[in-house]
């Protein structure tokens, strides 16, 4: 049986919202909404569900799509869902692509930081709205977590551009001080706007947790402001109704740094039953279409940290021409720079290897440096092409023969069985796609397929 919505809990919504009270905690008793949002990078020759489609979400920007759906399909047996062909998303935690004009940015970002990042739902917005110059640093924490954000990082942009790290905030401070243009704080929080999905939230809950959640939102975000770059914005969010943790975390940080509020209101126009503050915009399930969600953004006016020293540390090593000429399989050359880090050789940029090298000299956690497009796993077969490499457009490079299943061969091979074809393949390693989106990657030998679907991403039902 469900836990009833606390007493205390509807009684403090009472004091805080008179409004509108009753119909968020009414909310709270029926099922959530289900949304998800297309990757942009992929393209699809019909929707994903498209029979349960149940209306576009009208807050995300032009570019990207997504759309509610009318009942909760089992996404786990659908093989587009493994491949990052779209990201099962709250329609209110897409509510970053709403605002991201209102940020008015006068130089592109160098260097953005999603500090509190798994399962990575934020960080995939991110990589999608950020320009493609611009580094996105993921950090997550928990171990665990940390595992599953670099899975669908890895799947929706072959986690491009990107440093993922395991690591507690104030581990990253010495490394990132006065560097980042851009830092999400996704919080975390009490959870009070994701009790109708969360039985934890309402288990969970007391005035305690909320005191206990506010004092953990501080000690990040003072990590947070000593990070950030001169004119860096703060993106402050959480999945809570609470003011605590809201407008009133949002006051303590004008309270006590140096720093302006961006003004959210129009975006609240875009967004049917939204409200703005005057601090941020709040989403309250029962009243949007969507679960709860917080979310201001703050500039930095003055400088809390002056970067300690431009990062000058020993660079990577690059993979020498010999090796890279010795990727048969990545057939037309490309601009890019190369790097051979353990046995896997990644595409970095300039910047990213002396952010990268620096981390390595504060023996950061590095869950993964950037794009991996091929590993060494048996050496007497040299560099095979990496799982990473399917999910980025350097794919289209490589010349992989393709092996193309359907719907329940593709979940035999998304669960690590073997595969046997009555086509001959090709010897040698060939990528498995499914309604021509890349899966993963198989060893032909001519008439059987050994199966090198990633063991930790294998499916379970
Ligand atoms: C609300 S979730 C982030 C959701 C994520 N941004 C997304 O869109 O998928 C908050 C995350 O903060 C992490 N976290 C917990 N305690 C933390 C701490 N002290 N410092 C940083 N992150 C923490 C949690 O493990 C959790 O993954």
């Amino acid at each position: 049986m469900q836990t009833p919505v606390p007493s205390e809990l509807k009684a403090k919504l009472a004091q805080a919202y008179p409004e509108h009270a009753s119909r968020i905690v009414e909310a709270l008793e029926t099922p959530p909404s289900v949304s998800l949002r297309l990757n942009p990078a992929r393209t699809l020759s019909a929707h994903p569900f498209a029979e349960l489609e149940d209306g576009t979400i009208p807050w995300l920007p032009t570019e990207l799509e997504g759309y509610w759906l009318s009942e909760r399909p089992t996404f786990a047996l659908d093989p587009l869902w493994h491949a990052g062909a779209y990201y099962v998303q709250d329609a209110s935690a897409m509510t970053l692509a709403t605002i991201w004009e209102q940020l008015g940015w006068h130089e592109t970002p160098k260097l953005a930081l999603d500090l509190c990042a798994a399962p990575g739902g934020k960080s995939t917005l991110l990589r999608d709205l950020l320009p493609a110059e611009t580094l996105l640093v993921s950090n997550e924490i928990l171990p665990k977590r940390c595992k599953i954000l670099v899975e669908n990082m890895v799947k929706w942009c072959g986690a491009d551009q990107m440093i993922i790290t395991q690591e507690e905030p104030q581990r990253l401070t010495p490394w990132l001080q006065g560097f980042c243009d851009l830092i999400l704080v996704d919080a975390p929080c009490s959870g009070e706007g994701l009790m109708r999905r969360d039985e934890e939230a309402r288990r969970m809950w007391s005035p305690q947790l909320v005191a206990d959640c506010v004092t953990r939102q501080r000690s990040i975000l003072q990590e947070a402001m000593r990070m950030l770059a001169p004119e860096g914005v703060l993106l402050y969010a959480t999945c809570t109704l609470n003011q605590e943790e809201n407008d009133q975390m949002v006051q303590w940080l004008l309270d006590n740094y140096p720093c302006e509020l961006i003004d959210l209101s129009h975006c609240a126009e875009r967004i049917a039953g939204a409200c703005a503050t005057s601090y941020g915009l709040h989403l309250w399930p029962g009243i949007v279409r969507g679960e709860g969600q917080y979310l201001a953004a703050l500039r930095l006016t003055d400088i809390v940290e002056t970067p300690s020293e431009t990062h000058k540390a020993k660079g990577l090593t690059r993979t020498s021409r010999q090796t890279f000429d010795s990727l048969s399989w990545l057939s037309k050359a490309t601009s890019a720079d190369y790097y051979t880090i353990g046995e896997r050789i990644y595409q970095l940029t300039p910047e990213a290897t002396q952010h990268l090298a620096e981390a390595y000299k504060h023996r950061l956690a590095i869950a993964t440096p950037g794009l991996e497009i091929a590993s060494m796993r048996h050496q007497a077969k040299g560099y095979e092409p990496s799982f990473a490499l399917l999910h980025h457009p350097l794919y289209a490079t490589a010349g992989l023969p393709a092996l193309e299943l359907p719907l329940q061969e593709a979940l035999r091979y998304l669960r690590g069985e073997a595969l046997t074809t009555e086509t001959p393949t090709e010897r040698g390693v060939t990528v498995i796609t499914y309604r021509g989106i890349p899966l993963g990657l198989a060893h032909s030998t001519g008439a059987r397929l050994n199966n090198l679907y990633p063991k930790p991403y294998r499916l379970r039902i």
